[in-house]
């Protein structure tokens, strides 16, 4: 069946290419009328919408392939995101990086991802989806090239700030075009797909990472550089792919929009699909009322209920603290008693292949059990995960073993180290870390000191000066704590993203997709994906202060309560949207905010006819 979809469609864009297959596809467009018929006859019997629908879309082979090539924007983000902590490591010691320039080159992708997120609301309502996506990978394509070549900081600066910009567009784009091309019974987990790309752009980042981490002399610039193979590949992708018929439609062009439709639904009929689409269009120019797109959300209810809906939802996914569990994943597993750094690199790889073999989950379960319901099990999971996660960390800094050795090292007078009388606080400052010995299982003379700057596995002076040496039992500890409760951590890691990756991690980007009228999707996307990098940025730069404050149990309780925020919020306010097309969503916000709840919360299926909502699965004159 997808095979000879394939065919069909390499046939369709040698026809396109060669100008023959328009004069085909106008022929069949003036043959229409009489295709409404038979279909609207042939489909006459009682079966649900959902039945009929799945029988009328055919083979999904085409959508596959467009997911496919656009999720590609998906691996792209987390390959970026993730692939820089391994290169980090390396560059910090060949262009002898400050912690400023270090932060600065992680924080800068991040920040720019968040302006251009906005800005590709802008483009992507103007110029369309499929100009936005060749758009992002032209910059991921030009980004990776000048990260790999640069000769200093400051090029390594703009090839950051390039791929930020990349990432910001095509985190808002992607999700929405899927959304738009696929049919409501696969869309969840098609759009869920692009966040498993994510994870899966992570889960690679960090092999590359490990890989190229043997090659200390420009092994970075392999890591950075390697993302020009996915993004040329989807610009080339992107270059015979179709634009979504949904945008066509809007901006008027009909024809066009019909071919499109037809040709991804595998040439059925989609004459009920193309009305629905169209008839929506219609009404959302009475509802859209005049003004920026911005102020028009703002201003009409239903629009507004949604912005915050999804704003919401991106916020309390990066409030859950995913981005910091799997930054300092790393430390987990080394206060899990993992001490060895290249192991700490590869467990950090197990790490990201757990949450993309959970993602998988998810995108499994999207539209077996709808959005909601996964949602709320993933925030519950994740926020009992956290305790446990903040409880073993409680009990190890309970454990903390106390300082029992001063040096007397005339250097070290000046330090703020030494003045520390237990591991935890020790450990708490980024400037210092934990030297000791051991008898047996029991930590003997032990020492907080000043970590060597420019290589944080040893200490500037005495015993730890070399950092760990087992065979001459001097144990150095940077970030983390011997402690034998570390098992609870590693438990709490393990639970965190078996939560977390298929709900919270998808769910956020799937229903914003779907959740706004098509005038209002493009903006409403770019708000919420711009809320999404700021709380990030947010997030990750105050980690390692909000831990000095409040240590690291503190922290996770904290990111535990937010998620258990999340929980109520989700459980108030988010409406189910599975099984439906985007045009029967607009009504589920046309009741008060967060009455979710409290009325029924099955989902009722509407469909506009003429101007009237009704629900779909009843008789029409039932109105709502
Ligand atoms: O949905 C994704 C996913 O969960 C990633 O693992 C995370 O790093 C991103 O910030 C998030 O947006």
């Amino acid at each position: 069946m997808c095979y000879k979809q394939i065919t069909h469609q390499i046939l369709y864009i040698m026809e396109e290419l060669t100008g023959d297959r328009r004069v085909e596809d106008e022929r069949s467009l003036i043959k229409t009328p009489s295709n409404v018929q038979a279909n609207n006859q042939e489909h006459d019997s009682p079966t649900s919408t959902r039945q009929k629908r799945s029988v009328q879309h055919g083979s999904p082979c085409f959508v596959y392939t467009l997911a496919f090539f656009s999720a590609l924007g998906g691996f792209l983000f987390g390959y970026d995101t993730g692939v820089v902590s391994g290169a980090m490591l390396l560059l910090k010691r060949e262009m002898n990086l400050s912690s400023l320039w270090q932060e600065l080159l992680v924080s800068i992708t991040v920040g720019a991802a968040a302006v251009s997120s906005l800005a590709g609301g802008y483009l992507n309502g103007l110029y369309g989806r499929r100009i936005c996506i060749l758009l992002a990978s032209f910059i991921f394509s030009a980004g990776g090239i000048i990260l790999s070549v640069a000769p200093n900081k400051e090029v390594l600066l703009c090839g950051r700030l390039t791929i930020g910009l990349g990432l910001g567009i095509a985190s808002m784009t992607v999700p929405v075009y899927i959304a738009e091309v696929s049919p409501s019974e696969l869309r969840g987990q098609l759009v869920t797909i692009n966040t498993l790309f994510i994870t899966g752009g992570q889960f690679i980042a960090s092999v590359v990472d490990g890989v190229f981490s043997y090659l200390p002399h420009d092994g970075w610039r392999y890591m950075l550089g390697l993302s020009v193979v996915p993004a040329a590949l989807q610009f080339l992708g992107f270059l015979f792919l179709p634009e979504s018929p949904r945008w066509l439609l809007q901006k008027g062009d009909t024809q066009n929009a019909r071919l499109v439709l037809t040709r991804i639904r595998g040439g059925v009929n989609v004459d009920e699909e193309y009305e629905s689409i169209r008839s929506s269009i219609e009404e959302e120019k009475i509802d859209a009322g005049e003004g920026p797109v911005l102020w028009r959300i703002l201003t009409f209810a239903p629009a507004r209920r949604a912005l915050i809906v999804g704003c919401g939802l991106q916020m309390f996914q990066q409030l859950s603290g995913i981005n910091t569990v799997m930054y300092y994943s790393a430390t987990i597993l080394q206060m899990s008693g993992v001490q060895d750094d290249q192991m700490a690199i590869w467990l950090a790889a197990a790490t990201a292949f757990t949450n993309f073999l959970f993602t998988l989950l998810g995108v499994w379960l999207v539209d077996r059990v709808g959005r909601r319901k996964l949602t709320l099990g993933s925030l519950l999971g994740t926020a009992a995960s956290l305790m446990v996660l903040a409880t073993g960390f409680l009990l190890s800094a309970q454990a903390s073993p106390p300082v029992t050795f001063h040096p007397n090292d005339p250097s070290l007078h000046n330090s703020t180290c030494i003045t520390y009388g237990f591991c935890e606080s020790c450990m708490l400052n980024p400037d210092c870390g934990f030297c000791y010995g051991k008898n047996g299982t029991v930590v003997i003379e032990t020492s907080c000191m000043p970590v060597d700057a420019a290589n944080t596995e040893a200490a500037v002076a005495g015993r730890c000066s070399n950092g760990t040496q087992e065979s001459l039992g001097v144990f150095w500890a940077y970030n983390y704590c011997p402690t034998s409760y570390s098992w609870i951590v590693l438990l709490g890691l393990i639970l965190y993203l078996a939560f977390f990756a298929p709900g919270m991690g998808p769910m956020p980007w799937t229903v914003n997709s779907e959740i706004y009228p098509l005038w209002a999707r493009s903006t409403g996307n770019a708000c919420s994906a711009g809320v999404n990098w700021l709380c990030n940025v947010l997030v990750s730069l105050t980690f390692l202060h909000v831990a000095q404050s409040l240590t690291y149990y503190g922290v996770f309780f904290l990111y535990s309560g937010l998620a258990l925020l999340g929980f109520v919020f989700v459980l108030g306010c988010v409406p189910e949207t599975k099984g439906l097309r985007l045009e029967e969503i607009e009504p589920l916000f046309g009741r008060q905010l967060c009455s979710f709840g409290a009325g029924s919360t099955q989902s009722v299926q509407y469909t506009r006819v003429n101007g009237g909502n009704y629900r779909s699965d009843e008789d029409v004159t039932d109105d709502e």
